[in-house]
């Protein structure tokens, strides 16, 4: 008998069960914490079947906040500091996972695997970086075999890489779940997630055309603007920016970045939608003294404003539902914004086609690991068609 590593007969165990339970990991561009979904799955693209049987997002403590921080979409960063935290992020993640598990009640041994998406800390695709000898790139850190070890679950990790690898920015690869698990044969639908970032699939009825891609900000400068001057992690309910008016040059000077005239599919991340970059329209403008509520509502209208023109201005089919996911969808300024920009577009959210608001983009990691077992590529249009991730083994 040849020698052979029993990692792999592991992984044809797993590939041969019926069902498997996926704990999916997202930790996003907004650092409040680390969302953990645990599903079930059946079956494999378009006969993909899933469960979600939990889902928990554990708070990141300001401390830990501060150090990503120090790290995050910087071009100058402590190259220590990134090497500490790979290890230190990995490790905190297998905590909080266990941590779940045992909440829920749930053995490490039952879990088939954990997919990771790390936390992004610099996205430079080449629309970014504009040197041309670089190609498109993504840093995620949070190793994974840290997960492996420490939880026993085999941990699949760094989706982003093989994305790259075949052609396209490395995101949004909730392209994939929002196909697999978002279309419908009878309805134009669009699919928008607003985190820190936000991004749209467009799934018309005849599975023609379908667009994914980023937008522009979703959360991040309005939790910026909130913290810095209303001391809170973000604006609930989008009351601050109820109670200020949209400074109208500002809003404009905002939207005036040319990612928004470039062709999707396209990417970005605060590396672009900085704090320093609504400083410096706030100069051009001299919009430098508005109060910190006109501020908010400046914001939170840019973030909307760019939502409605994309999809007036790149969406061919008129639409039967808008769908709404992610934190963004909490802040009733935005929601309102785009009820009254949009009209004639019913607006609920993901909750409403069985995919959990909140837990969405945990769920597209969870997917991803399940076709990394047990799926082959799957052609949309020109994205790339690959299977994505990396296996981290226990021992
Ligand atoms: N009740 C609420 N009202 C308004 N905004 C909210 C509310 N709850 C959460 N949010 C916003 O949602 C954000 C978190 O969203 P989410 O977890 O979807 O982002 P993320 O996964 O970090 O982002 P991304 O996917 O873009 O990287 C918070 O930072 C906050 O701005
Ligand atoms: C590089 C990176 O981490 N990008 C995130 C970010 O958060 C939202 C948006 O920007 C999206 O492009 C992506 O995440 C989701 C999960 C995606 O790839 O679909």
């Amino acid at each position: 008998m040849p020698a052979f590593n029993t990692n792999l007969s592991r992984l044809f165990t797993i590939a041969q069960k019926p069902e498997r339970l996926i704990i999916g990991l997202m930790s996003g561009t907004s650092l409040d914490g680390l969302d953990i979904a645990l599903c079930r799955f059946t079956g494999h693209g378009f006969n993909t079947r899933f469960t979600l049987l939990e889902f928990i997002t554990l708070p990141y403590e300001e401390t830990f906040r501060q150090e990503i921080k120090q790290v995050f979409a910087r071009q100058q960063a402590s190259l220590e500091k990134v090497c500490l935290l790979n290890a230190q992020i990995g490790r905190l993640h297998a905590s909080l996972v266990l941590q779940a598990l045992n909440q829920w009640g749930y053995q490490p041994q039952q879990i088939d695997a954990i997919a990771s998406h790390g936390q992004t800390i610099y996205h430079a695709p080449q629309r970014l970086h504009s040197q041309a000898d670089y190609p498109n790139a993504t840093l995620q850190i949070g190793d994974a075999d840290h997960l492996a070890v420490q939880t026993g679950i085999i941990t699949i990790s760094d989706f982003r890489q093989k994305h790259i690898a075949a052609g396209g920015e490395g995101a949004p690869l909730a392209l994939y779940g929002d196909v697999l698990l978002g279309s419908h044969p009878a309805e134009n639908r669009i699919l928008l997630n607003i985190g820190g970032i936000a991004n749209l699939t467009y799934l018309p009825a005849d599975a023609r055309n379908i667009i994914c891609t980023d937008l522009g900000p979703g959360n991040t400068l309005i939790d910026a603007a909130c913290q810095t001057y209303f001391n809170q992690p973000y604006d609930d309910g989008g009351r601050i920016a109820f109670s200020g008016q949209v400074h109208q040059s500002l809003l404009n000077k905002l939207l005036s970045h040319p990612f928004f005239q470039q062709p999707a599919p396209k990417t970005t991340g605060p590396e672009l939608f900085s704090q320093a970059y609504v400083e410096q329209a706030q100069q051009k403008v001299n919009a430098t003294n508005i109060s910190p509520q006109d501020l908010v509502s400046a914001l939170s209208a840019f973030t909307a404003e760019a939502i409605v023109r994309f999809i007036r201005n790149h969406i061919p089919a008129p639409i039967h539902r808008l769908l709404l996911s992610g934190g963004g969808a909490k802040n009733e300024f935005i929601q309102h914004y785009l009820q009254q920009h949009l009209p004639g577009i019913a607006l609920d959210n993901t909750d409403s086609i069985g995919i959990d608001a909140d837990a969405k983009e945990a769920i597209l990691f969870a997917l991803l690991a399940n076709e990394a077992l047990v799926g082959e590529p799957i052609t949309i249009g020109s994205n790339p068609a690959v299977l994505m991730g990396k296996f981290s083994f226990p021992a």
